[in-house]
């Protein structure tokens, strides 16, 4: 999905009390892999629960192209065939990653390693990403990139024929390099070894020990060393992907701002390296209860009770960043609810998602009215006691967590809050519209 259809613009009205129950769609991060995974094994890997936004449809038709057999079974359930780790065959065509940075960024790694050459591209926003973070650690497999010459997309890589194996040390707190590394890994011979500072969503890791690699993670003076045995016969699975945490947001953020709001999410992702948001809200003072804690398909998940609340700001410890990182634009817009003022730091990495967040929520803050300091890796929110303006247009820049981070403003702002494209919600949250306002929310196109 490359190109972009005509912008969606849209307005979030203030509502009444957000009440119900928020049936959240499959994680996204979970949904790529099962798709990835289920075309490096062998056999039938079968999937509920898939995510069924635009970004992992873009990674099942990339599967496709390499190969695999994917089949859509039903409601959110899916089928892939395998082509086994190293079967991958060389695309006939440019692999078109639309919005995905975890999509392409995967997909690069999973291939690089076998001896065949594919393009990659994606949309605006993913052609201004930084790719060179992945084709960096990829070149010492023996995989080659050549592209555009600032490293962004479109770009060919060019498999490596005899790989070599690799202990890599990531620059970035970040689970797509950490994953790339991983999934090239597969089809080389050996140990390969990537470690991290700081720890990032470890689904890869615990996928890949589902489909049967052995991978081994230890603590060290250095971080985290993920140890991966290269050149397993990975084994399809049946898959339960989690709901996922990073859409709950959404509704539960929206619940704590709107006066009277009781929502319950049930069956959410509590990985603990995804869950900052939630202790982050709750060391701001909100009421959220986690009922039915319960382990599902090898990942922890609780029912979330959320009830609107009081907040005060917070200085959110920077450590938590990574548990939390797609989480900070509507973390800025509670803030803005908050009492006082909201500081979050160590947030650089923001800067290189679908676009720069950190300025985007920055100058649509503004527009509604709210004050925000910002540098290269920080900023603060000053908190307005539920007392928010409202009345702007937030420029969305083809990125689905800004447009919905402020159709949550607008619910509780004075004046309606304006998205000037809403288009992109679909690559992660399809059901975003219809599911808030099931609640009672006031969220319509212009
Ligand atoms: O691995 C993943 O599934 C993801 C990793 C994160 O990106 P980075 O690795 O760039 O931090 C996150 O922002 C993205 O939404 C999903
Ligand atoms: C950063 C995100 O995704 P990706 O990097 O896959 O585009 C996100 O979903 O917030």
């Amino acid at each position: 999905m490359s190109g972009h259809g005509d912008p969606i613009p849209m307005t979030s009205r203030k509502s009444g009390p957000l009440r119900g129950t928020a049936v959240i769609p499959g994680d996204k991060s979970v949904s790529h892999r099962s798709f990835i995974l289920g075309a490096l094994s062998v056999g039938e890997t079968k999937i509920t629960g898939l995510l069924e936004g635009q970004d992992v449809l873009d990674t099942g038709k990339a599967m496709a192209a390499f190969g695999a057999e994917i089949t859509r079974t039903g409601d959110q359930a899916w089928s892939v065939h395998g082509v086994g780790v190293g079967g991958f065959a060389e695309p006939d065509d440019v692999i078109d990653c639309g919005n995905a940075g975890t999509g392409v960024r995967l997909i690069m790694g999973a291939m690089a390693t076998t001896p065949i050459n594919a393009t990659f591209t994606g949309d605006a926003s993913l052609r201004s990403r930084p790719m060179g973070r992945i084709t960096e650690p990829l070149s010492l497999f023996g995989a080659q990139a050549v592209g555009r010459q600032n490293g962004f997309l479109p770009l060919t890589m060019v498999g490596a024929k005899n790989p070599v194996p690799v202990r890599y040390t990531s620059p970035h707190a970040s689970a797509q390099i950490k994953s790339a590394v991983l999934l090239a890994g597969l089809n080389t011979p050996g140990e390969t070894v990537l470690i991290e500072k700081e720890a990032t969503r470890d689904h890869s890791e615990r996928m890949l020990r589902g489909f049967g690699a052995q991978i081994e993670t230890v603590k060290t003076d250095e971080g985290y060393e993920i140890t991966l045995q290269g050149q397993p016969e990975l084994k399809a699975q049946t898959i339960a992907v989690p709901r996922d945490p990073s859409s709950a947001a959404f509704p539960v953020c929206a619940a704590l701002i709107v006066e009277g709001s009781e929502v319950l999410l049930p069956n959410i992702g509590l990985n603990p390296t995804r869950a900052g948001l939630l202790d982050t809200l709750v060391e701001m003072g909100a009421d959220i209860a986690f009922e039915n804690r319960r382990e599902e398909g090898g990942e922890p998940v609780a029912d979330l009770r959320v009830k609107a609340s009081s907040l005060t700001g917070i200085e959110v410890p920077p450590a938590r960043a990574p548990s939390m990182i797609d989480e900070y634009p509507v973390l800025s817009v509670v803030a803005a609810f908050a009492k006082g003022k909201t500081v979050m730091r160590g947030i650089a990495e923001l800067r290189v998602k679908e676009c720069d967040r950190i300025d985007a929520m920055a100058r649509g803050l503004e527009a509604m009215g709210v004050t925000v300091e910002e540098g290269p890796d920080y900023m603060i929110v000053h908190g307005m006691e539920g007392e928010v303006p409202g009345g702007g247009t937030a420029k969305t820049f083809l990125d689905h967590r800004i447009a919905m981070s402020f159709l949550c403003l607008g619910l509780a702002s004075a004046k309606p809050a304006h998205v000037d494209d809403g288009g992109a919600i679909a690559t992660s949250f399809p059901i975003f519209e219809d599911l808030m306002n099931g609640l009672g929310a006031a969220i319509s196109r212009d």
